[in-house]
């Protein structure tokens, strides 16, 4: 009989640890909310929701790989909104942004979710900030409390 692993989306008595970029605050404080909706309609209290505010996507890494050294957070969700400009300053900041998040997931063996959205326009931005494309914070704040309860099945 095969055994399958899957995290139930029960957020109760985890510790989640955010932190969003505050470039581009007004797409990114809507990905915010997206993700205390998430959070809070799962179970989650505000008592275990730590907020931290960098200023821009590029710092991200740092201050979530040090969320996630705390050993006080069972997650660390990041947020943040990259749009492309008429420099190539765009593609760095989204690579390193990435790979940054990335790094620090595996170092710490915490999971660490990748909610930077990367659009070409300010029009794409919105759309996936709570519009016709959804909000993409409520969808990492989900997929957070899935790859918690994951490792707990492991
Ligand atoms: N252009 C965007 C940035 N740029 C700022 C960098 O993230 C960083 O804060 C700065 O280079 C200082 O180290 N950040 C975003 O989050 N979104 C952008 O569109
Ligand atoms: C994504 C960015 O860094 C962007 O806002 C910078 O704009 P520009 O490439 O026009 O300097």
């Amino acid at each position: 009989m095969v055994q399958v692993k899957e995290g139930k989306l029960i957020g109760s008595g985890a510790k989640f640890g955010i932190v969003v970029a505050r470039f581009n605050e007004f797409i990114c404080s809507k990905l915010l909310g997206g993700a205390y909706d998430a959070l809070h309609r799962h179970g989650v209290d505000d008592a275990d929701i730590t907020t931290a505010w960098v200023p821009g996507a590029f710092e991200i890494p740092l201050i979530a790989q040090k969320m996630a050294e705390s050993g006080k957070y069972d997650a660390v969700i990041c947020l943040g909104a990259v749009i492309r400009g008429a420099t190539s300053h765009y593609d760095l900041v989204c690579g390193e942004s990435a790979k940054g998040i990335a790094q620090a997931s595996l170092k710490t063996g915490i999971p660490i979710m990748f909610g930077v959205i990367t659009t070409e326009n300010i029009e794409q931005a919105i759309e996936r900030a709570g519009t016709k494309a959804g909000n993409k914070g409520f969808d990492v704040a989900t997929s957070a409390i899935e790859m918690v309860n994951l490792i707990k099945e492991l």
